[in-house]
């Protein structure tokens, strides 16, 4: 499977083309709209949440509510593109030198874009550097989920902590595998959903009456996955390498653990390693410990997958920091328009999406991508071959 996403944060919407992806597939839009609805929720954000309603359209590649491999095509719509007509239009043919942006923000895009493209108008790379662009890789990573749930897939994630203050639900004891499990059986546990939450609300109006914002860190579980995902071979191939790469592919994501991540650097071997064991009566190989967090040699090795995120503060500040005019080269304090104070729950739900489609491509590898039917034919003739190891 192949993906490409196009479009502008304020332009008509954002949009997706997947390639390669399994035919027969039931797939109903709703589907979808709930992690859409799930991306916008949280306490923090600014005023585009109030003002956008995130639903999927399939343009192409779904017939009678099913795929039939053709490539897909999904677009959700900006609402708020009929605010930003002028600014936006892709064929009016004169440009307004007012409108344009020349106070790049610091740790935005902005900058390094215009350098980059040698553009006078930081709006041509904030409409496509935005985050608003995770809400269709959100679309993409439900159809990813939908076809994951055949294989017995399954992906939650939960808000360990935003700015300094820790969830009551705490990143998971990775040497303790009944609290895996037992997380892995709640549905999403997320903060500022519970009794927490007033101390966090708190906390975040305090930060944004100051002009500041957070950040924090998100914790993914993938549980059901075989081992032998990924590969030890070559590195492009590596599991943890590409959930890696996916996920700080994504906006504001500044560092990824996987299992015990940077402690393991502090631990010596024998704390860090986790013992194999064989289950005779279910004749399977299994781990004492789970302090990989599920992938070992750059392949899945069939325990629970543990992930964390840590996602950077927004850097658009309404106590801006400073910065410098593109044209005159003057100090400016950086341009603010409008913001959120914290988007940590929304990414929450952005990396499972991004950890659903880094696992989907994985399935599609190990057991082909031309119909579901063939993925599980052969899904179930491996799973043959392990019990028979
Ligand atoms: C869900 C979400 C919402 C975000 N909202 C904003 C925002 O309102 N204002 C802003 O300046 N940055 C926001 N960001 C962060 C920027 O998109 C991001 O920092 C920027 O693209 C620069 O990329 P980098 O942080 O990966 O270096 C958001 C990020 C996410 C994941
Ligand atoms: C639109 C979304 O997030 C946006 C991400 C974002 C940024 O700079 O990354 C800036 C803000 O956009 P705006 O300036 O239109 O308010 C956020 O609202 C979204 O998550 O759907």
């Amino acid at each position: 499977m192949r993906y490409i996403t196009a479009g502008e944060s304020h332009g008509r919407g954002l949009f997706a083309i997947v390639e390669n992806f399994p035919a027969g597939l039931s797939i109903d839009a709703e589907y979808i709209n709930t992690d859409l609805r799930r991306r916008q929720m949280g306490y923090g954000r600014g005023g585009r949440m109030k003002i956008e309603t995130d639903a999927v359209e399939f343009l192409s590649g779904v017939r009678w509510g099913k795929t039939f491999g053709s490539p897909i095509t999904m677009a959700v719509w900006n609402r708020d593109n009929k605010n930003w007509q002028s600014m936006m239009s892709p064929l009016a043919s004169e440009e307004n030198p007012e409108a344009r942006v020349r106070h790049p923000r610091p740790g935005h895009a902005d900058l390094g874009g215009c350098l980059k493209r040698n553009m006078h108008d930081v709006r041509n790379i904030l409409e496509r550097s935005s985050a608003r662009e995770t809400a269709i890789r959100v679309a993409l990573g439900g159809l990813c989920r939908r076809l994951l749930e055949h294989f017995g897939v399954s992906i939650q994630s939960h808000v360990c902590s935003i700015g300094a203050i820790e969830s009551q639900v705490k990143a998971t004891d990775i040497d303790d595998l009944t609290s895996i499990s037992a997380r892995a059986d709640q549905s999403i546990v997320r903060f500022l959903h519970t009794s927490q939450d007033d101390e966090a609300r708190e906390y975040i109006d305090t930060i944004r009456r100051q002009g500041n914002t957070l950040g924090g860190v998100i914790e993914i579980i993938v549980t059901g996955v075989v081992p032998g995902l990924g590969d030890y071979a070559s590195y492009g191939d590596k599991l943890d390498g590409r959930i890696g790469q996916a996920l700080l592919g994504m906006q504001a994501i500044k560092g990824v653990e996987i299992g015990i991540g940077f402690e393991a650097a502090r631990r010596p071997g024998s704390e860090v390693h986790d013992e194999i064991f064989f289950d005779q009566q279910q004749h399977r190989f299994y781990r004492g410990t789970n302090r990989a967090g599920g992938i070992e040699g750059g392949m899945s090795n069939g325990m629970p997958m543990v992930i964390r995120v840590a996602k950077k503060p927004i850097p658009t500040l309404y106590t801006p920091l400073k910065s410098v005019d593109i044209d005159t080269k003057e100090p400016y304090e950086a341009t603010i328009e409008r913001s959120d104070t914290t988007a940590v729950p929304a990414a929450s739900v952005i990396t499972e999406a991004i950890c659903a489609t880094v696992i989907a491509q994985a399935y599609m590898e190990k057991f082909g991508h031309d119909s579901l039917e063939e993925m599980l034919r052969n899904f179930h003739g491996y799973q043959e071959q392990l019990r028979h190891f």
